[in-house]
């Protein structure tokens, strides 16, 4: 089939029944739950643009495997070309949502391509496994297919082990092996936008200690799939609120929701990994799945840090305070925020690295600076934006008043902007700074930037240690012993105090 149409995708969505729970009730029609929705029709859209004829170049290309047009996300990077295939993909799909929705189809599409691409890896412990993974990359890009992952055992005990906590059976592992399929127990989260996808892939970040082995285990189903209960977090909108009050809430809210295995059958075929600490512990390390999702994350984070950093300008401009010294520096400051993290993406494109199979991967240690910036650069953007709208923030009408004639004529006289923007302008801006900084649906982006790919601080600490055992810090000892030359020949000798 190749690249699907949004209706196409929407036409999947309506045939399927997960077992989604939403505020305590079974959702029995996800398509038609207001909360779902619009965010199914803002994915849909990214699928029309793989048949736009201004993008479908620019997005898509010809498999050498089947002829058929297909997402970049399934492209294997063999040059720098390719990385530009993926980095315009992944700036296209992030232009469309304002970089507000982070697990678009292109980021796990990227992640099952990276395993697929290296599957000499899996070859080693298990062959199936290795073929498995192949065989699902080409089902999901010939069907192109939208998945999800929950990577994350529930936050129970962090304290201990998987194996240690009370029930065996908290986290997600193995109970058995039956002819048809391993049969799986267990929680996972945090499952980003799976009420609306079409298939979860289940794998683990590092850290497996030796007991740890019936949950190491990476595998494939679809979501719909009996005894795989999606238990979705509160809803931050009830999809019925308008466009004029709430542009960015009443699109792009991403559900995420703790996924709940009731004894489910993983057939043998979509079985990638399992009872294997060690090949569970190199899983990220060796198949690139830390790299060329995190080029998407990267590209996906800037433009979302682009857009609230314009919005913000905006906003200032709106009411005329850009003139003055101090929000100038502010706005200076978030711009600046902007071109670092954009000219970090260029240098990871520019410095690629060629594995010894010849995957081409995006320069590791600019993308894991991105990671680990973002998570302050955002929140900073959103606290300026905060302090710039100020009181604004909090005042704006509805559409409903601006739809009442007998108010509009105080609307426009008291909501005006500077010279030159409307009352009606400024409040539309000032509300779409609102859904960003102001309400839960912001919170959520800005807990999404901090979180989104594990805890940035232990990953900051992880990069430092990386760091200190590749650099020698020679400066420091060109330094020093520069001084120690010089210090022989000198009369700048070592002062001594005498009594
Ligand atoms: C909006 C949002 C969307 C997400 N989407 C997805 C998704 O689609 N798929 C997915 O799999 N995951 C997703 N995540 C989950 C994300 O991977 C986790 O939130 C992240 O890995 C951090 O784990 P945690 O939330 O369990 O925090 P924890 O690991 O429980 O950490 C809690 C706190 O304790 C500290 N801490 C915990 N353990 C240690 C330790 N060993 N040493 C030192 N300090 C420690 C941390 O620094 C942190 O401050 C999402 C998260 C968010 C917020």
């Amino acid at each position: 089939m190749g690249i699907r149409t949004g209706q196409q995708y929407i036409e999947a969505i309506k045939s399927r029944q997960p077992e989604v729970w939403l505020g305590g009730r079974r959702v029995t029609d996800v398509y038609n739950e207001p909360v779902f929705q619009q965010p199914i029709k803002e994915i849909a859209k990214l699928y029309d643009l793989q048949h736009d004829p201004d993008y479908q170049d620019r997005i898509t290309h010809v498999c050498e495997e089947t002829g058929e047009r297909v997402n970049n996300a399934f492209l294997n990077p063999t040059s720098k070309d390719d990385l530009k295939a993926r980095s315009e993909l992944f700036e296209v799909y992030a232009r469309a949502t304002f970089g507000l929705m982070g697990r678009t189809p292109d980021f796990l599409n990227v992640v099952v391509t990276g395993m697929a691409s290296n599957s000499w890896f899996l070859d080693k412990y298990n062959p199936d496994w290795s073929k498995n993974i192949r065989n699902y990359y080409r089902y999901i890009r010939d069907n192109d297919l939208f998945l999800t992952h929950a990577i994350i055992n529930p936050q129970n005990d962090r304290s201990k082990a998987s194996y240690e906590q009370e029930d065996m059976f908290t986290h997600l592992g193995v109970v058995e092996e039956k002819p048809e399929g391993l049969v799986v127990r267990g929680a996972k989260m945090l499952a980003t936008l799976a009420p609306i996808t079409d298939e979860v892939i289940i794998y683990s970040f590092p850290g497996f200690q030796p007991g740890d082995e019936r949950y190491a285990l990476a595998f494939a189903v679809p979501i719909d799939t009996p005894g795989l209960r999606l238990l979705c977090r509160e809803q931050m909108q009830d999809g019925k609120r308008s466009y004029f009050d709430h542009p960015l809430a009443s699109r792009y809210e991403e559900m995420d929701a703790v996924l709940a295995f009731n004894d489910v059958v993983v057939p043998w075929d979509r079985v990638f990994l399992y009872n294997n600490v060690e090949a569970a512990n190199l899983l990220y390390p060796k198949t690139g799945i830390a790299q060329q999702p995190a080029h998407q994350s990267g590209v996906r984070g800037y433009v979302k840090l682009a857009f609230a950093v314009e919005v913000t300008c905006r906003l200032a401009d709106s009411i005329g305070v850009d003139n003055f010294l101090n929000v100038q520096t502010d706005l200076g400051e978030l711009v600046q925020s902007v071109e670092v993290i954009r000219s970090l993406l260029r240098v990871a494109e520019y410095e690629y690295e060629t594995t010894e199979t010849g995957e081409v991967r995006p320069a590791a240690a600019p993308l894991e600076t991105i990671r680990g910036m973002l998570p302050t650069m955002y929140p900073r953007a959103i606290e300026v934006m905060q302090t710039i709208g100020a009181g604004g923030l909090l005042m704006s009408p509805t559409g409903n008043d601006f739809a009442n004639t007998e108010l509009r004529g105080d609307l426009d006289k008291y909501y005006a902007g500077r010279a030159g923007v409307s009352a009606e302008d400024r409040v539309r801006l000032f509300k779409l700074a609102w859904d960003l900084c102001g309400e839960a649906f912001g919170q959520r982006l800005l807990q999404y930037e901090r979180y989104y790919t594990g805890d940035p601080i232990r990953k900051r600490a992880i990069f430092y240690n990386q760091y200190k055992r590749k650099a020698t810090f020679s400066m420091v000892d060109d330094a020093l012993d520069g001084a120690a030359e010089l210090l022989k020949n000198d009369d700048k000798k070592i002062e001594r105090t005498v009594n």
